[in-house]
Parts: C-alpha cells; sequence; structure tokens
C-alpha cells in the first residue's frame, strides 16, 4: 500500500479543502470523504456519506494509509445530540473502520479550545488540563473525540494516532469569522471593544494550520514522540484580538470598534440572553450574536505555545500573521464595503 494514499474526512469543508489541495500539490493520492461534494478537482475521488456510516467509510478507506479526520458540526450549533452522534460515536466509527481497513496512521484534527475554560490562557502548553468544565457542547465533544483518538494509539497493532489543536483558523473561503464579523459590522454592532482590548489571542493562517497536519502525517512513525500526543498548531504570533479584528474590519473597509464596554457587563448580558434563548426555545429560536463564548473569546487572553511541534516535528509556520491578513482580506472582495 502507497504510505502517499489517503482519505480526508471532512475534505469538503474549510479546513479540509485546502489540507486536500496541498496534499495533491504533493503528489499524493487522495479521497474525500464529506457529507456534501462543495467542489471537484482532477485527481481527486469524492464519497459523500456520513462518518457515523461505518459501511460507507469502508469504501472511502479502502488501500488507504493515512487517514485525516476533520469533520465536525459548526462549533456554532446547540445541537447537543447531533455533536454527541458526530463527534463521539462518529470518531468511534472513524477508529473502528480504520481498523477494519487496515489504515496505519489517523491524523486528528483537535481544537486548542479543549482546555480553555473562559478564563485567561498565555502560552498554554499541551499539558494543561482538559477543561473541567467546557464552555459549549462543542467543545466537550471535541475533548472526547480527542481523547478516544488518542487512546487508541497502538504501536503493536500498527495503528498510529496525532491530534493536532489549531486555534482560531483563518484565511481564504473561512465560512466563519470574516462573514461573521463582517455580518456583526453590516448590522451596525461592530462598535464595541470588550474589556481593555489589551487581550492577546493565536489566530492561525489555514496554510499554517495545513502544513502542521502534513508534518505530523510524515513525522507519525512507530518510535517517534508524535504517536498518541496532542500538538498547538497556531502562527506563533499572539495578536490583540481587537487588533486583528479592526485590521480585517478596516482591510474591508469597515470601521474598527472604539467604545470600550466591560467585560463582566457584557459577559452577565450575554449568559442572560442565553438562558432566555432556552428557555424559549420550546416556543421559538433565538441565536444571540453574543453568546457566553464568543464574548469569552473576545474579552479574554488564549494563546497557545507551539513549542512541541517545533521540537518533535520541525512545525514553523511558513506564512507570517501580516501575510496572511492581506491574503484573506484579498480573497473577500464580495464582502467589501459597498460590494
Ligand atoms: N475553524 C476553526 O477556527 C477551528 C476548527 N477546528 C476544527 O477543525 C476541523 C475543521 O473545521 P472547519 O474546516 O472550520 O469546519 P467546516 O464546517 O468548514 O468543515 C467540516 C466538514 O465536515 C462535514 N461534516 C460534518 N458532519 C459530518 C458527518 N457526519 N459526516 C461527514 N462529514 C461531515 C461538514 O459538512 P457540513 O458543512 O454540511 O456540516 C464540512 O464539510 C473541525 O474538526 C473543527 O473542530 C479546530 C480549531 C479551530
Ligand atoms: C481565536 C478564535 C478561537 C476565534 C474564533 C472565531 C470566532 C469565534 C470569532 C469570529 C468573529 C468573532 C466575533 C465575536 C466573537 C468571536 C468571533 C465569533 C463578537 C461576537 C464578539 C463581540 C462583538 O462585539 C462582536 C464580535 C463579532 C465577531
Amino acid at each position: 500500500m502507497s504510505s502517499k494514499r489517503c482519505t480526508v474526512i471532512g475534505g469538503s469543508g474549510f479546513l479540509g479543502r485546502h489540507l486536500v489541495e496541498r496534499l495533491v500539490d504533493r503528489g499524493y493520492t487522495v479521497n474525500v470523504f464529506d457529507i456534501r461534494q462543495a467542489y471537484e478537482l482532477p485527481g481527486v475521488t469524492f464519497h459523500q456519506g456520513d462518518l457515523c456510516d461505518k459501511q460507507a467509510l469502508l469504501v472511502a478507506l479502502k488501500d488507504v494509509s493515512i487517514v485525516f479526520h476533520c469533520a465536525s458540526p459548526a462549533p456554532g450549533s446547540d445541537d447537543r445530540a447531533l455533536f454527541q452522534r458526530v463527534n463521539i460515536d462518529g470518531t468511534q466509527t472513524v477508529i473502528q473502520a480504520c481498523h477494519e481497513a487496515g489504515v496505519q496512521k489517523l491524523i486528528l484534527t483537535s481544537s486548542a479550545s479543549v482546555v480553555f475554560e473562559g478564563t485567561d490562557i498565555k502560552n498554554g502548553r499541551e499539558d494543561l488540563p482538559y477543561a473541567k468544565k467546557p464552555i459549549d457542547y462543542y467543545t466537550e465533544t471535541k475533548i472526547q473525540q480527542e481523547k478516544l483518538v488518542l487512546e487508541a494509539c497502538s504501536k503493536e497493532k500498527g495503528f498510529l494516532t496525532v491530534a493536532i489543536r489549531p486555534h482560531g483558523i483563518f484565511g481564504p473561503r473561512d465560512p466563519q469569522l470574516v462573514p461573521i464579523l463582517v455580518d456583526t459590522a453590516r448590522r451596525g454592532k461592530m462598535k464595541f471593544i470588550i474589556g481593555d482590548g489589551s487581550n492577546l489571542v493565536d489566530f492561525t493562517y489555514v496554510e499554517n494550520v495545513v502544513h502542521g497536519h502534513i508534518l505530523a502525517a510524515e513525522h507519525l512513525k512507530a518510535d517517534s514522540p508524535l504517536c498518541g500526543q496532542a500538538y498547538h498548531i497556531t502562527n506563533d504570533e499572539p495578536v490583540r484580538f481587537w487588533d486583528f479584528m479592526s485590521q480585517i474590519l478596516v482591510g474591508l473597509g469597515y470601521s474598527a470598534p472604539r467604545y470600550h464596554l466591560p467585560y463582566t457587563l457584557v459577559y452577565g448580558i450575554a449568559l442572560l440572553l442565553w438562558l432566555i434563548a432556552l428557555v424559549l426555545r420550546p416556543l421559538i429560536r433565538i441565536k444571540p450574536t453574543f453568546t457566553p463564548m464568543r464574548v469569552a473569546l473576545a474579552g479574554t487572553h488564549h494563546y497557545y505555545s507551539c513549542t512541541r511541534a517545533k521540537k518533535d516535528m520541525g512545525y514553523q509556520p511558513p506564512v507570517p500573521l501580516q501575510e496572511a491578513i492581506v491574503r484573506t482580506v484579498e480573497s473577500y472582495p464580495h464582502l467589501q464595503k459597498g460590494a
């Protein structure tokens, strides 16, 4: 079996598609397994299906040595059952299918948020404990998912696993960060800075995240330190959350936020709105812009050390932050003010 045959589960998504494109450039033969087919690419075979369906997965894993698992429901969803079914039960199914198909390596896209509880993290390393009170269902199930994948690593069985923990992925075609930001600005709600605006955060350019995944796949061997480990992959250039947001906004022709609001006040309001939405859910579905999770992300420090990835797999982010911001802004001409 060729070591360059792989399947990308979630390969139609934002990160997955960038990963597929890079793998093809590097001479890999790529299968995509996804619930939807979003594009066509020469040399890539698409398999449409739900990752909870083992029989469908087995077809996409035939004769493959590496599996990248980067499928997940969108973090903004509040559907607990969906997160449980896809991130936990589905990941168990992925592991079983890998065993049955004779796959040798599984690279999971986890998230640095598995250790985030809504309070400051400065230069956090991978040995921080998992969040005891995960901030939402997404994080809760990403923790369980990561544990399942790392515990499945077995040199004896010839099945090696590793988890990549990116943070704040952004770049061309991202359906979350820039579109949410622009939508908020267009509704006139991007006027306020939560807290004093000095909180540092990692935002990671999508190509750097892809680079981390491919390095992990290529360095994952029975005698390497990567087996069963998690790795932070970031741009390694923490930036003030509000400076980053302002640069994107100004680049697209919108005004940067100027007025400060106290963090505890905004967090309290977000919590109240979340509770009201929960109580009213049987009658009406409300999706507030200011969720407690978003306020915590916008108002605390959360940046992570990638020393372990540098040491074990020679990781260095290929695209620096400023260059990444320019490329991202240029990729959204349709979101420019007045477009
Ligand atoms: N974006 C970010 O900032 C970060 C992302 N991550 C992780 O990176 C990974 C990729 O994220 P991202 O690219 O942003 O997400 P996307 O939503 O863009 O991509 C995920 C893909 O998986 C598909 N999918 C969802 N459920 C299933 C299923 N049951 N079976 C098969 N395919 C399915 C989605 O389809 P559909 O769109 O139809 O649901 C989508 O095509 C995720 O695991 C996420 O947790 C980690 C840290 C930060
Ligand atoms: C670093 C990291 C994990 C980023 C993830 C991306 C999203 C969570 C952000 C993308 C746009 C952001 C945003 C807000 C919070 C965080 C995001 C959703 C606000 C809701 C924060 C409060 C505001 O004043 C409006 C912001 C709109 C954009």
